[in-house]
This record gives C-alpha cells, structure tokens and sequence, in this order.
C-alpha cells in the first residue's frame, strides 16, 4: 500500500509538472510556500485511500485536473436576465467588464413555458422573472457586441430548450459565427421538470425524442456545445435532501447516457456534452462531500456500467449556484453572509463553474448594486483566501470522507430503489430505452420523486417549527436594526414594449417563409422517430424568424400535452 502511495504521488507529479499553470502567486497571504497538493505521509497506509486518490485521476473525487484551480480557477458565470433583450444586454456587458467569465441568461415565465409575449397566458409575466426572447430578433439584441464565438453562454431554459438553442444558432449566424465551434450550457434537463420545476411542455416522451435529438445533432455538428445540464438544483430547491438531490440527478444522468446510448451514439463522443448543475446549501461539510461524491459515483457508473472509456467521458463537471432557499426577507443583509459560505463550499468541493445569489433575491431580481456585490463575493474568494493554491485542500479529512462515503452509500440506495421501480436490472430487453430511464418514467408518473421530496420538506419544516433547526433572524436572533430594502421592479411598460416590437417584427417579415418553415416542421414531428433528427428542420425556422411560440405550438399539434395526476 506504502508503494501504492508513492507511485500515486509520483504518476501526479508528472502529470501536474506537465499541466499548464496559471502565473500566480501560490504562497499563503503571509508568503509560505505551499504545495500543489498534499496527501498521506510517505510509508502511511490509510485504508480505502483508491476511493479519494489523488486530483486528475479516476474515481476523481479530489477533481479533474492535477493542477486544481493552480490550472485555471473556476468559472464566475451570473445568472441574469430581466426586462427585455436591451435591459439585459446591458447587465452582460456589466458583468463581463467587471471580471464574469461567462453569460448565463434568465428567461422569464412565457418563455420558459413556450409562450410568445403577446399570448393571453403571458399577460402580466413578461420580462419579470427573467428576460422576454420571442425570436431570434430578440436574441440578436440580447448578444448585440458581444460575440458569440469568444463568450460560453449557458442558457436556462427546458421545455422549449432546443427552439431557444436554434435562436442562439441563428443569432450567432447573423454576428457572422461559425456555428461549428460555438462552446456553451443549454440546460434542456427536461426530468428534472417533471421531479420539480414543473415547466414542461409535452408528455415525457416527445420531450425524450428532442433531447436525443439534440444530443446527436450537438456530438456530431458543434462538439464543444453541452446540449444538457443535468440539475439537481431544482430538486433541491424544492425540499430534497443533500442526498436526494445526488442521487435523482445523478440517476436523470444516467437516464440521458441510455438514451444515447439506445440511439447508437458513442458514449465517449457524447457523455462529454452531459454536464451537471448543483445546489450549494448551508451545511458546509455536507455540500462539500456531495459534490466529492458525484464525481466520483459519475465516473464509476459511466466507466463500469455504461462503458466510458476516456477520461472527458467520465467527468462529471459541474456548476453550482448557491442555494436560494437560505436566503431569507428578515435581515437581508445576513443573506451575503449565508452566499459567501455556500459558495466557499462549492469551490472547496472543486466546482466548474459558479452563481452567488445577490442578497435582494428571496424579494425581486437582484439590483445592479446587489449584483455586484454577488460578482464581488466569489472574487473575494478567488483572489484573496489562498483556496485556490492548492488542489482539493479538505482531501483526507477524516470528517469529510466519512461524509463523502455516507452519502454516497444513500445515493447507491436510492439508485436500487428507482431501478426497481422501472422493474430492476434484470429484464433489461423490456426497457425500450435503459433500465434507469424505466425507473425514472415510473417514478414520475406514479409521483414518487414529487412525493418523497415533499416528505423531506416537511420534516425540514417540521425541525425548524420545533427550533431543532435554527436560521437567524427567523427563528433566533430576531431583533434587527437594518431597514428595508430598495429592490428592483419591472415596469408593466415592457410588456407593452415587448409585444409591440412583437407585433412590428411579425409585420416585416418573410411571412410565406415562415409558413413552410413550419409546415415542414409539423410534417417532420409527425413522421416517425427514426425518419430524421429535428433540431435543422426547427433551425430553418428559427432563421425565418418563426416565434418561440409558433415552433412550440407547432410540434405540440403532434406531440399533445401533460397534466401531472393530482395527489394528495
Ligand atoms: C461544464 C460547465 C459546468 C462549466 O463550463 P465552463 O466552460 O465554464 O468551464 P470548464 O469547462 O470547466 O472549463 C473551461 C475550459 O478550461 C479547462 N480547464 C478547467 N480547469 C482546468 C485545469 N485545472 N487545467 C486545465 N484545463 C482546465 C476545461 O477543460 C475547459 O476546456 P475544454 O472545454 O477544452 O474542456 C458548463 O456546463 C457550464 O458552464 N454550466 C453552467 C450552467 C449554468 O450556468 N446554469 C445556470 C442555471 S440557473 C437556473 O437553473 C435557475 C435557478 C433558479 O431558479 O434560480
């Protein structure tokens, strides 16, 4: 075992001596060197030690890279997006001049749902909870002077992911891009909806063609492009535990890999493009072992399951945002406190990329001040607490791999618990498309995700009711000096706006172009699966600057709706 240590050290000394590093200072604030990575002592034999390894190596639970973030620091990507594609636009440039290192854009509610501006069931939503996109005339506004080609750009949305993603194609075209080799997130995660955002547009299936679609069209035409972030941030969110979030995002993972895998596709060409996106709550050490644990149950699964040969196949790269439900309206300015906690968590957890909520964000989309001050918190971490010299600095804390462990073993039970429920591993030729994806279909429709994420909520709230869980300013520590804040509101006059650019767009165009566009579009849904892949048939109508809500509509004459089974 002593040798095994060794050799360990040394096969990571040469990979990191080999490793791109970023010119920076690598000592403590006050000037001792340290190292790029520390591990048991030389002849120390701690059992168990092929589980936490070393950085770069499978399972990868101390992270990817050898160098940690002496590579290459994480990516600062705010979540933003509000009004319309102008107002927007212009928090962009805000936050790549002051040092955000990628997009990331909030639809508001039509949008996420599929709806045009001017639809009834927009009225009073637009631009609100995020920015107002009808077409791609408004995505060329969203990105006007900021080039596509030199920016990743991840996108929020699910239901209506692969219109919106046609959109960014089409308005990367008009910049003069080479769609080829765009590089961005569209979150498309369309289980997770179904688990708990509930913002779905069709029943499961049609939505399961799309994706597989799209994961097949992105492999093969603009591989850096990451066609599904995998979100257990939703799930969270919603009232899951730590360990529920693992472990149904996890398993939603793995029901993606079977369906390109039923499709044929290669894994190691496609799983690169599976990307994951995770909560960071308040308990510290917790967070941290979920996210150790995930790389490492991914890569386990992905290399002994599902055949993943290379490494990118077996990375589980990750973004977290730092969880909104800590937030809290009393004392506001605690919440920068509780970010700065979470987001220290993500990072010492080895994140790809990261959100800090701003403090206003339990009451309105965040000010530009509070946005700042969100931007701020994670380059204070950055720059000035040494995190970043060395790779996974927590690695062999007893408290921590224990933990690490823990929930990993939970995690594993709850994967036997959902395959069991799409009928278990054994008769597999029954499963059209993977054994996981059974047990996930099963368990949305019988809703036992909703269910059991309803149960961890309330026992959470039944703790805080009977002061076992404490949250300050709530139910401790309540008197405040601090007033009230000023908070961003959106004025009803985008709505009006909005639909009248909607209006004067829809005037000027190529209406007859339109029309066939979504002619072929209706024709190529209702033709058989295996008859072509969708995503250019919706980009030719994204070109003609068909809406959002005309493509959804489109395919939802074949594909129908879904209405989740009351339960009480
Ligand atoms: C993979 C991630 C997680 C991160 O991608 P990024 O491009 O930012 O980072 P990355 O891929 O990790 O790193 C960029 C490049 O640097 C390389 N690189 C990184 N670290 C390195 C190191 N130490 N040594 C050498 N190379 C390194 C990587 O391999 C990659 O190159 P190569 O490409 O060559 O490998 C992606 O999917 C992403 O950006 N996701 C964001 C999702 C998001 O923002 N969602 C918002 C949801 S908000 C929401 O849902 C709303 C919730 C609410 O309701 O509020």
């Amino acid at each position: 075992m002593g040798d095994d240590i060794a050799a360990g050290r040394a096969r990571w000394q040469a990979r990191y001596e080999a490793a791109r590093k970023r010119d920076a200072d690598f000592t403590t604030l006050s000037g001792a060197r340290v190292e790029p990575v520390y591990g048991p002592p030389e002849g120390a034999e701690p059992p168990g030690f092929d589980r936490i390894g070393w950085p770069g190596e499978f399972p990868f639970t101390r992270g990817l890279y050898p160098t940690g973030y002496r590579g290459r620091t994480w990516t600062i990507r705010q979540f933003a997006g509000f009004g319309n594609a102008r107002q927007t636009n212009e928090r962009y440039r805000m936050i790549l001049e002051s040092g955000g290192g990628g997009l990331s854009v909030a639809f508001d509610m039509p949008t996420l749902m599929g709806y045009d501006s001017d639809d009834s069931q927009a009225l009073g939503e637009v631009g609100h909870c995020g920015v107002a996109v009808d077409s791609v005339a408004d995505m060329d506004v969203l990105f006007d002077s900021i080039p596509l080609g030199e920016t990743t750009t991840s996108m929020t949305i699910s239901g209506p992911a692969i219109p919106m993603f046609c959109m960014y194609l089409a308005a990367a075209e008009r910049q003069g891009q080479d769609i080829t080799r765009l590089n961005g997130t569209l979150q498309t995660d369309i289980f997770k909806e179904y688990i708990a955002q509930k913002e779905w547009l069709y029943p499961p299936r049609p939505h399961l063609r799309l994706i597989g679609d799209l994961m097949e069209y992105c492999a093969e035409h603009i591989p850096a492009f990451k066609p599904l972030s995998v979100s257990g941030y939703h799930i969270r969110e919603a009232g899951a535990t730590a360990a529920q979030e693992l472990a149904f995002t996890l398993a939603d993972g793995f029901g993606y890999v079977e369906l390109g895998l039923s499709r044929g596709l290669d894994i190691d060409r496609f799983a690169p493009g599976l990307s994951f996106f995770f909560d960071s709550h308040l308990d510290f050490f917790e967070e941290i072992a979920k996210f150790r644990a995930a790389r490492r149950i991914w890569a386990r699964w992905m290399r002994d399951r599902y055949g993943a040969t290379t490494q990118r196949a077996q990375w589980l790269r990750f973004h977290t945002q730092t969880a909104g439900v800590s937030l809290t309206a009393q004392q506001p300015y605690n919440n920068v406190v509780r970010t700065s906690l979470e987001a220290l968590s993500a990072v010492l957890g080895g994140t790809n990329s990261l959100h800090t909520n701003a403090l206003d964000e339990t009451l309105a989309l965040p000010t530009e001040q509070s946005a700042e001050i969100a931007l701020r918190t994670q380059q204070v971490i950055m720059e000035e607490t040494g995190v970043v010299n060395v790779a996974d600095p927590l690695g062999g804390s007893w408290y921590l791999e224990a933990l690490t462990d823990q929930i990993e073993a939970e995690a594993e039970r709850i994967f036997e618990r959902i395959l069991r429920m799409g009928g278990g591993t054994d008769t597999e030729a029954e499963h059209d498309i993977g054994p996981m994806t059974s047990g996930i279909l099963a368990g949305i429709h019988n809703g036992w995700f909703s269910s059991e994420i309803a149960e961890s909520a309330f026992q959470y709230q039944r703790a805080l009711e009977k002061d076992e869980k404490r949250i300050v300013g709530v139910n401790r520590h309540t008197s405040t000096v601090s007033g009230e804040l000023e908070i961003l509101r959106i004025s009803h006059e985008v709505e009006r706006e909005q639909r009248a650019a909607l209006a004067e767009r829809r005037a000027r165009r190529d209406q007859a172009r339109v029309d066939a566009a979504l002619e072929r579009l209706l024709a190529a849904t209702r033709a058989p699966e295996s008859s072509g892949n969708l995503i250019p048939v919706i980009l030719d109508a994204a070109r003609a600057e068909a809406t959002l809500g005309e493509i959804c509509a489109t395919m939802g004459r074949e594909f129908g709706g879904y209405v989740e089974d009351p339960r009480f």
